[in-house]
């Protein structure tokens, strides 16, 4: 079975052909910096004669855009890993937003397309790119089953302590007003290496997605009991361009004494907040290059940007009543050694314990940046949504044949 997957993120599209149930991946890529100066489209193909790359520059300014180029790349005569469309037949679709009606991977239909564009007002930057996705491989992958695999999911084990908020009851009960949480397919990737790694399945784990959107996830025993994001993937964490956790005030200010409407504070706190709020940019790497360069905005916003990782850190120790390791994934988790540094800084009282050279070491792949005597574990763990995605979609239509 060829699986097609396609992970859509706020700013990147991550594309893998896998065929199942061996997991081999036939091709791979990523289409970077949607939207952005400077996007790119990176495609890895393992064919018979060897490993074919290809990269190029040019502007992509959306995920259809992208998604069309990518298609094209796996049929062409030169590059190609397929002859024609229909040798897909799976396309796995990561879909952000399950609300209350998905906790489990779903074979698209127009009922769930439906439920998709009705969740699209809590998760504005993700749910519109993912249901194109649907529907621009429903034109080219025509012969293919469509699925969807939610970053919720993983996240329905959190107990009501975790997801329920101090509102009136009826908010939850009819309206299903609650913390659902994100980057799921992630944590539970990540954490699952991360039991692996320990040899164990008693652990305590805290799983940190850096990417464009950042999460957090507190995992005991293999199960998350909370996470940082809640009803759309906006809070928690400061991120690329969302705000993470704000005080409530800060709204009706913005609409009782500056005459903002709440269309104009929704796309202030999900667009214009965040890492690109602080210093014009939304790309680590940009910001990177900026507190190198002594610049105090991205001094401070990279600072901001890991005490807030650091407060939750502490909070999940607490709440796991211990902690065994702490995980770097995504983006920004996996190659940016300066986050890592200061998120780990003065952290010994809690048993973390970091190897600065083992952390700057340029590496991909897991790795362990802790010292020896480090009591608590620091992993760095590529994350892989799209196995993880195509290993769902397998088990689901595997159990449907
Ligand atoms: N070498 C690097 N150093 C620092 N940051 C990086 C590097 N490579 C990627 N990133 C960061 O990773 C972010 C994208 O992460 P990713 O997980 O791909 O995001 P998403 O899936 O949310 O689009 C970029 O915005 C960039 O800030
Ligand atoms: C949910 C979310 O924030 O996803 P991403 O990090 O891919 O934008
Ligand atoms: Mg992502």
């Amino acid at each position: 079975m060829n699986v097609f997957v396609i992970n859509s993120g706020s700013s990147s599209i991550k594309y893998q052909l896998i065929s199942m149930p061996d997991a081999k991946v036939i091709c791979s890529g990523m289409v970077d910096r949607i939207g952005l100066e400077g996007s790119k489209v990176k495609y890895k193909a393992f064919l018979e004669r060897g490993v074919v790359k290809k990269s190029n520059s040019r502007p992509i300014p959306g995920h259809a855009e992208g998604l069309k180029t990518v298609a094209a790349l796996l049929t062409d005569p030169e590059v190609g890993v397929i002859n024609d469309p229909n040798q897909v037949h799976v396309v796995g679709h990561r879909v952000v937003h399950g609300g209350e009606d998905f906790s489990q991977t779903q074979l698209i239909t127009e009922e769930v397309k439906a439920k998709i564009k009705e969740l699209f007002p809590l998760a504005p930057l993700h749910n519109p790119a993912n249901y194109l996705g649907i529907e621009v491989a429903e034109k080219i992958f025509s012969a293919a089953k469509q699925v969807a695999v939610f970053d919720t999911a993983f996240h329905q084990s959190m107990p009501p302590v975790a997801f329920r908020m101090a509102i009136p009851n009826e908010y939850y009960e009819k309206h299903g007003i609650r913390a659902y949480g994100f980057h799921g397919t992630s944590h539970k990737y990540v954490s699952e290496k991360a039991s692996e790694y320990l040899g164990r399945k008693d652990t305590k784990i805290i799983t940190i997605h850096l990417g464009n959107g950042c999460s957090m996830a507190a995992v005991k025993d293999g199960l998350c009991i909370d996470t940082t994001m809640g009803l759309g993937p906006m809070n928690g964490l400061i991120m690329g361009t969302r705000v993470g956790d704000v005080d409530q005030s800060v709204i009706f200010y913005l609409v009782n004494q500056l005459g903002y409407s709440l269309d104009e504070v929704n796309t202030v706190l999900n667009k214009k907040s965040g890492m690109l709020g602080l210093t014009g940019f939304s790309d680590m790497r940009d910001i990177g290059e900026r507190y190198n360069a002594g610049e105090k905005t991205a001094i401070l916003a990279y600072q901001m940007y890991t005490y807030h990782i650091r407060k939750f850190i502490g909070s999940y120790a607490a709440i796991l009543n211990g902690l065994d390791a702490i995980v770097f994934t995504a983006g920004v988790g996996e190659n940016d050694a300066l986050t890592r540094r200061l998120v780990c800084e003065d952290m010994d009282f809690l048993g973390i314990l970091l190897d600065s050279e083992k952390n700057y070491l340029e590496a991909s792949g897991m790795r362990e940046i802790s010292t020896g005597n480090s009591p608590v574990k620091v992993l760095v763990i590529p994350t892989n949504e799209e196995l993880e995605i195509a290993r769902q979609c397998f088990s689901l239509l595997d159990s449907v044949d």
